[in-house]
């Protein structure tokens, strides 16, 4: 049965929206969360400034630092264009569960890759393995203490390119000053602050936006 919250969630889901409507479902775990229990989805504030994001740079092939319950690669993969590919990189074999039953409920699934593992093992196969040649947009959500290292990875194996956007969240809460202090000071990003609030909170959190300069 149901044990973990994780487990709630999509079951949620599946009694509440409506299959093949990822709007549906994305709006179904915003009520749960809201009403019955918190769960550290992006949210949809700080969702809708996703969106924006999203829209606005028309990526085709796009990375996730962790999955979670899928509910950012469902509402990031609402919006892109036929063709275009997310791949999302989850450590945790049970949200991974939950996330592709989530994604193919949305009807998401041709747009979605779920890659299970440790982004540190993934990052350096996208290339060879999934013939990723450069990534047009990053979206950071997994261990806070990880993004600064991950995104160095990024620039190590060569996926990022000039105009790459990297987009990370939380960095107020739990907070990723390391990472900020690096794309804010190397020189090698264009920074843009998004201050929002916690999902389903209303502690003060943001996102940030860093345009690789190439
Ligand atoms: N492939 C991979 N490789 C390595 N690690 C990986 C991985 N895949 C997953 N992980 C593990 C980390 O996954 C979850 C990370 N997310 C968070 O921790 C998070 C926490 C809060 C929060 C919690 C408590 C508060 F009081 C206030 C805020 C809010 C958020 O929006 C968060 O995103
Ligand atoms: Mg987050």
């Amino acid at each position: 049965m149901n044990h973990t919250k994780e487990q709630r969630v999509l079951q949620y889901v599946l009694d509440n929206a409506t299959r093949g409507d990822p709007q549906s479902v994305v709006d179904s775990i915003d009520n749960y969360c809201n009403k019955e229990e918190w769960a550290m989805n992006v949210g949809d504030q700080k969702g809708l400034i996703l969106d924006n994001i999203v829209n606005e740079s028309n990526p085709c092939v796009l990375l996730e630092l962790g999955t979670y319950c899928g509910y950012s690669a469902v509402r990031i993969a609402r919006l892109l264009k036929p063709g275009a590919h997310l791949y999302t990189v989850e450590f945790n074999p049970a949200f991974a569960a939950v996330a592709k039953q989530m994604i193919e409920f949305a009807g998401v699934q041709d747009k979605v890759q779920i890659l299970e593992g440790n982004t540190q093992d993934i990052i350096p196969q996208l290339k060879k393995k999934y013939e990723v040649d450069t990534l047009d947009f990053v979206f950071i959500d997994h261990w806070k203490d990880k993004y600064l290292e991950d995104t160095k990875l990024l620039e190590k194996c060569n996926l990022l390119r000039k105009g790459t956007v990297v987009l990370a969240d939380n960095v107020i809460v739990p907070g990723a000053p390391d990472f900020l202090e690096y794309v804010r000071t190397c020189g090698r990003y264009d920074c843009t602050n998004y201050p929002s609030f916690l999902e389903y909170m209303d502690e003060k959190d943001a996102l940030e936006k860093a345009i690789f300069r190439g």
